[in-house]
């Protein structure tokens, strides 16, 4: 099986173009070649496949083998790899109300619904950088899902280790639950808290935990533990749902900067479509064969 090895951030997958290869049993694949000794080494597995209603369709595994309904990081990548590698022509314009306008554009049917995305395209002719429209925040529990009957979950009490920590919960076709830092996100030690939050009762479907450092309303820094991946570089979707959760506490704007351990993420939660606008590079690394 021929694969891609890209990232976005440093939050690297393993991508499998299935106009070409047949991946019979991903989540069982997603966990062999994830593993950083035994296999090539990702934080999970994507396949680029054919769709009848976008460009190509990304399905999204964790390194645990479960299947997520969005990806970010990886959104921008399958992005890169469909234009780069021609599997579209990607000639229709994309802009963001108010805001910059890109030539280059994808659709890219996704867990969560067909996403559309702005190319940026560099001398070379390859995809530099991308800008995703993630689609509407979703800030009721039971759609996050968090099992609290509230139509907002913000700086909610939940008890972890011992700890009340407030809570302020985003899905953005996963799910996410924020956690807003005074001390600094160093101290935060994920080892220890990522899992107890992931697995928490209140989260029926498991979560991506994301603690956060203000610096300005318009800057600040993360860290993850991933769902089903423990701690990435990056998460794209897990720094939309920061932004958004910045908004909703009063402590950010809608346009910030996020820093995460990869790299910088530009976001816009646009007040005009109520649409969370991510933007950010995707690399190729290398291609390899997988003996399965
Ligand atoms: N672990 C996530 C999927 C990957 C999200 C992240 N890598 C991103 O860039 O959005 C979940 O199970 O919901």
């Amino acid at each position: 099986m021929k694969f891609t090895k890209m990232h976005g951030l440093g939050n690297d997958y393993v991508y499998v173009n299935c106009f070409e290869e047949k991946v019979e049993n991903p989540e069982e694949v997603a966990v062999k070649i994830s593993d950083r000794h035994f296999g090539v080494g990702a934080d999970g597995l994507i396949l680029i496949c054919p769709s009848d209603v976008a460009d190509v369709r990304m399905r999204m595994f964790n390194s645990d083998g479960s299947e997520a309904q969005m990806c970010g990081n990886g959104i921008r990548c399958v992005a890169k790899y469909t234009f780069d590698h021609g599997l579209a022509r990607g000639d229709s314009e994309f802009s963001v109300p108010g805001q910059e306008t890109f030539k280059n554009s994808l659709r890219v049917e996704t867990g969560r619904g067909i996403l559309k995305l702005g190319l940026a395209v560099g001398d070379d002719g390859k995809v530099e950088k991308v800008c995703v429209n993630m689609g509407q925040p979703i800030l009721k529990g039971e759609d996050i899902p968090v099992a609290l009957n509230l139509d907002e979950v913000i700086e909610e009490p939940i008890e972890v280790e011992g700890d009340v920590l407030r809570m302020t919960c985003v899905g953005m076709g996963n799910p996410h639950a924020v956690f807003f830092v005074d001390e600094g996100v160093n101290s935060i030690v994920l080892p220890k808290i990522g899992p107890k939050v992931e697995n928490h009762d209140l989260f029926p479907e498991r979560v991506n935990g994301h603690w956060v450092e203000v610096h300005a309303p318009d800057e600040f820094t993360m860290v993850t533990w991933e769902r089903g991946s423990g701690i990435t570089m990056a998460c794209g979707t897990g720094a939309c749902a920061c932004g958004v959760a910045g908004v909703l506490t009063g402590k950010t704007e809608r346009v910030t900067k996020a820093h995460l351990p990869g790299g910088d993420l530009e976001l816009n939660w646009c007040e005009e479509d109520n649409c969370v606008y991510m933007t950010g590079p995707a690399t190729e690394v290398f291609t390899g064969e997988w003996p399965e």
